[in-house]
């Protein structure tokens, strides 16, 4: 058995984790980091970047059918084995970029399961190799939830759908959050006959409830069905594929179900009890405001964190770097977050960043509407766009929510324009290129 000691140990190499790593080693600290599965986490393997990836075609094949009424002949359709293979070939790059990232900023790496054996240290049984660190941050993310039903063991999750060999001909998702909206524009875009489940009575809980109206009949159109208010009571393999039972006594016949129905963080896994570290009923690790738990010297950061912010990828990054600070020295400050940007990447992408509309309703905000389909960036690919703004009492701009192609790209200008206390009158200080999304923004209120 190997018995080694560090400044700071990171469990998990996910976005989280892999920024606190990079960030401590850059400010003096020694550092090992431990990986159980993929180096690089749930985002570059498994989520996020394939996902994107496999979004391009799809955004393509959007492009094209709106332009079929404006000038663009002929048909698009995917090619699912080779849009798969092109997705492979970045995934495929993923563990060498990252490893060797690490081993060029001289992190020690350990691959295998952590476990606590103590307040300090932690157990890598696969590498034989006891670690103590002075300070630990558990980055361990989150896996999906088990579906408490008859037949869970066969559905699918992100990860197998984001390596489907083939596309079903029918796929039913259960859940209409990020993940189930996200892959039914993929499924539906590449010929699968998709169905959408959710026992709640809309999509997208959290976003702004007309926008995610548009996000769903534009999924609609396209022939994607949605089942909402109900729940899932079983699936059965049969000999035709798999029965999806609903709760209100209906089923559906489909080739293939998958789990869409939110995760549960990882922390569980961790033998906590004996760091005496506090976790909750989801698997996340309790945090103060300076992400520490009830252990002084373990920190929690990224999806696996207590926290309550959005579980993306930019949010693990900075809890990350900040983290790092903190056990340098470089800040003391609890941690403070700046105004987050989230998107779902629907076939029309729903964005926001600030505070929520209905937040706005609450604190009676005044809430302005364009419908910016006429301006020059979404006219010339006919993209029926929508730009909804919250203004306080002094006419600062302080929440924003876009349904468009583009709306992930439209979302950061109003990252900024938060984040700079501005008016809309004061957004025409810059001078953007044109014609563009920035330029479009005079249009807004011209
Ligand atoms: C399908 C999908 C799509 C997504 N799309 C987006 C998107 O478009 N934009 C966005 O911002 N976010 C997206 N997310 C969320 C994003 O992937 C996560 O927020 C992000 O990966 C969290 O980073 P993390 O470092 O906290 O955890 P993870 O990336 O999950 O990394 C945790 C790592 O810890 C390892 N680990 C677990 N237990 C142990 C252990 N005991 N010992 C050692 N290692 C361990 C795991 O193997 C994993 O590699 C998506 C998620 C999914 C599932
Ligand atoms: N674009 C992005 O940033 C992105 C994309 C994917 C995932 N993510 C992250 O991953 C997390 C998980 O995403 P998700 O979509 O799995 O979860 P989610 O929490 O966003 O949505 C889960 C949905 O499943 C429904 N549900 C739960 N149990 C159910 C049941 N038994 N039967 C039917 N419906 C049920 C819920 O009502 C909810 O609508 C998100 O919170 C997000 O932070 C982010």
């Amino acid at each position: 058995m190997k018995n080694v000691t560090y400044d700071v140990g990171v469990i998990g190499s996910g976005p989280a984790g892999l920024a606190a790593a990079f960030r401590a080693k850059g400010q003096g600290k020694s550092v090992v980091i431990i990986e159980k599965y993929l180096w690089g986490g749930t985002c570059p393997n498994y989520g996020c970047d394939p996902k994107k990836i496999l979004m391009s075609a799809v955004e393509g094949v959007t492009r094209a059918q709106q332009m079929s009424k404006a000038g663009l002949k002929g048909t698009l359709a995917i090619d699912w084995p080779a849009l798969m293979a092109h997705k492979q070939t970045y995934v495929d790059a993923v563990k060498p970029r990252k490893t060797k990232g690490l081993d060029d900023a001289d992190i020690e790496r350990v691959y295998g399961a952590a476990q606590f054996i103590s307040t300090d240290e932690v157990l890598v049984a696969q590498a034989d190799t006891t670690i103590k660190a002075t300070d630990w941050i558990i980055a361990v993310g989150q896996r999906p939830s088990t579906l408490p039903i008859r037949g869970a063991e066969l559905l699918g999750d992100n990860e197998t759908f984001l390596n489907l060999a083939e596309m079903p001909a029918t796929i039913a998702f259960i859940g209409a959050g990020f993940v189930g909206i996200e892959f039914a524009t993929i499924a539906s875009a590449a010929g699968a006959q998709v169905h959408v489940i959710d026992r709640s009575s809309e999509a997208l809980s959290g976003f702004d409830p007309e926008h995610v109206d548009d996000v769903v009949q534009h999924l609609a159109n396209d022939g994607v069905e949605f089942h909402f208010g109900v729940g899932v009571v079983a699936v059965t393999r049969n000999s035709q594929g798999l029965q999806v039972e609903l709760a209100d006594e209906t089923s559906l016949q489909v080739d293939a179900v998958f789990n869409a129905a939110g995760r549960t963080g990882n922390a569980d896994l961790l033998a906590v009890d004996n760091a005496n570290i506090k976790i909750d009923e989801h698997g996340e690790v309790l945090v103060d405001n300076y992400l520490r738990s009830s252990n002084p010297h373990v920190y929690s950061i990224g999806d696996v964190a207590s926290s309550p912010v959005p579980k993306i990828v930019p949010v693990g990054n900075f809890e990350g770097r900040y983290v790092a600070d903190l056990l340098t020295g470089a800040t003391t400050a609890p941690i403070s977050y700046p105004a987050t940007p989230v998107v779902v990447f629907a076939k029309h992408r729903l964005a926001q960043v600030g505070m929520t509309m209905a937040a706005a309703r609450a604190n009676n905000y005044k809430i302005i509407d364009f419908d910016v389909t006429d301006v020059i960036t979404f006219y010339r690919s006919l993209d029926a766009a929508k730009v909804r703004v919250v203004v306080d009492n002094n006419d600062v701009i302080v929440g924003a929510s876009v349904v468009a192609d583009e709306a992930e790209e439209l979302i950061n200008y109003f990252v900024t324009i938060i984040n700079t206390h501005r008016t809309f009158a004061q957004t025409q200080a810059n001078i953007y290129a044109y014609p563009s999304l920035g330029s479009d923004m005079a249009d807004y209120y011209a």
